[in-house]
C-alpha cells in the first residue's frame, strides 16, 4: 500500500472526466500496485479493445422529441435502482486507497448506487453489508471447498445481499505480464478475509509434463452442475459472470440463472477475446429477453453506458473507472466518477432524444465507416 501521496484526496479543479481521474490516480498510486490494478492478461489486446470498440460506434440521435418527465430509472429483479450503472466486483481495493472497500461502499450508498462486493475483497462482506444504504451484490467465485462455499451464499444471503454473481470465466488467474514486470506482490495484512478458515487443496506434487491441466486447481474447477446446485442453495437471483458466446448464455439459461454478465473479466483473464460490446449483440439475440443482461468492460462514459443499452443491455458494470476515482480521492472520488459517468449518460440522452432508459434501441447505434 506503500506511503500515502500527499495530495491523496485533494481534487484538482481540471477534474472532469474519467480519463482526468486516471491521470490522477497514476500519479498518486504506487507503480506496483498500478501494474496489478490496471492490468490486462497478456499482451492487453482485450484490454484495449474493450474501449477501443466503443468508440468505433456513432450515436444516431433524433432530434426535437419530448423529454418530459425523463429519467434513468431501472427495475432489476423487483430492485429498482436510480440508474444503470453499478459498481464492478473489484478484488483488494485497499490497493488503490487505504479505506479500499469502505470507501466504495460509502460512495455507492451516497450516490444510491448499486454495488457488487467481490469474495476477494479486503473487508468482510458483513462489515460492508452494515454502511449500505444503497443495493448490493455479492460476487461468488465457487471454491474447491464447496461446502464453505455453500456457507459463504449463505452469509451473503443473511447479511441482506440481493443478488449473486458468479463469475465463471477465471477458474484460474489471468497471466499478466505487466503486473510481473513491475514485480508485484501482495502487501501484508491484506487478505481475502471472507475466506478465512477455508480449507485448500493439497499443493500438486512437482508436475510431470503437466502444469496446470490435471491438476487439483483444474479438478476443483466449477462447471454448469455446479451452477445447477447453486440454484438449489438460494433462492436469491443468480447471474453468472463471463459469458461471451451464444453458446455460453444458452446454456446459462439451460441452468435456470435469472441474469447473465456479458464479461471477460476486463481483460484480464484471457487475451486476445474479442470486445463485450462486441458480442454482445448476438448474446442479446440469443437470449431474446428472456433474462436481463448486464455489460462490463471499458466503459469510460456515460456513451459506452448508453451503446451498451442500446445494443442489448438492461445495466452495466464499471470497474476500472470507479477504481480511478478511487485511487485519486477515495470515497469522494468514486462519487465524483460516479456523477460524471452519469451525468454524461443523461446528457447523451437528452442528445439522442431518449426520455428513459426503454427509449435507448438499436436504432441510435450505427458502426462507424
Ligand atoms: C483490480 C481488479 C480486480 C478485479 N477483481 C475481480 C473480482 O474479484 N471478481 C470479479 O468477478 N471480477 C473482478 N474484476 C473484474 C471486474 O469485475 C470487471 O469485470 C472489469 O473490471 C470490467 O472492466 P473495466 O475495468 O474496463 O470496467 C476485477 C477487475 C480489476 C481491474
Ligand atoms: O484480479 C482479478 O481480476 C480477480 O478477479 C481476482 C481473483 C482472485 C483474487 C484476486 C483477484
Amino acid at each position: 500500500m506503500g506511503t500515502l501521496h500527499p495530495k491523496l484526496g485533494q481534487i484538482p479543479p481540471w477534474v472532469g472526466s474519467v480519463a482526468d481521474y486516471e491521470d490522477l490516480a497514476r500519479d498518486r498510486v504506487d507503480e506496483a500496485a498500478w501494474a496489478y490494478l490496471f492490468a490486462g492478461a497478456a499482451d492487453e489486446v482485450t484490454l484495449r479493445e474493450n474501449c477501443a470498440a466503443f468508440q468505433r460506434l456513432r450515436l444516431r440521435s433524433r432530434v426535437l422529441q419530448d423529454l418530459t418527465g425523463g429519467n434513468t430509472r431501472l427495475d432489476l429483479f423487483g430492485q429498482s435502482f436510480v440508474s444503470p450503472i453499478l459498481l464492478a466486483p473489484v478484488a483488494y481495493q485497499a490497493l488503490a486507497h487505504p479505506d479500499g472497500e469502505l470507501a466504495t461502499v460509502a460512495a455507492a450508498s451516497a450516490l444510491q448506487t448499486g454495488m457488487v462486493v467481490s469474495t476477494q475483497a479486503g473487508v468482510a462482506l458483513e462489515t460492508i453489508a452494515q454502511r449500505a444504504t444503497a443495493p448490493l451484490w455479492f460476487q461468488l467465485y465457487i471454491q474447491p471447498d464447496r461446502d464453505f462455499t455453500r456457507a459463504l451464499v449463505a452469509r451473503a444471503e443473511a447479511a441482506g445481499y440481493r443478488a449473486l454473481v458468479v463469475t465463471v470465466d477465471a477458474p484460474v488467474g489471468g497471466l499478466r505480464n505487466r503486473e510481473q514486470r513491475a514485480g508485484f506482490a501482495m502487501p501484508p495484512g491484506l487478505e481475502a478475509v471472507n475466506l478465512r478458515g477455508m480449507r485448500r487443496p493439497a499443493p500438486s506434487p512437482p508436475p510431470g509434463d503437466q502444469m496446470l491441466l490435471g491438476g487439483p486447481l483444474m479438478a476443483a474447477a466449477p462447471t454448469w452442475a455446479d451452477i445447477v446446485r447453486l440454484r438449489e442453495w438460494t433462492s436469491l437471483p443468480i447471474l453468472v459472470k463471463g459469458v461471451m458466446t451464444e453458446e455460453d448464455a444458452r446454456a446459462a439459461l439451460d441452468c435456470g440463472v435469472d441474469g447473465i454478465v456479458v464479461s471477460n473479466h476486463g481483460g484480464r483473464t484471457l487475451d486476445t477475446q474479442p470486445a463485450t460490446i462486441s458480442a454482445l449483440p448476438a448474446i442479446a439475440a440469443a437470449v431474446d429477453g428472456r433474462v436481463p443482461l448486464v455489460l462490463d468492460g471499458g466503459i469510460r462514459r456515460g456513451s459506452d453506458v448508453f451503446k451498451a443499452l442500446a445494443l442489448g443491455a438492461s445495466a452495466v458494470l464499471i470497474g476500472r473507472a470507479f477504481m480511478f476515482g478511487l485511487a485519486a480521492a477515495g470515497a469522494v472520488g468514486v462519487a465524483h466518477v460516479l456523477r460524471i459517468i452519469r451525468a454524461e449518460l443523461e446528457m447523451t440522452m437528452a442528445l439522442t432524444g431518449c426520455r428513459d432508459l426503454a427509449a435507448i434501441r438499436a436504432d441510435r447505434v450505427s458502426h462507424a465507416d
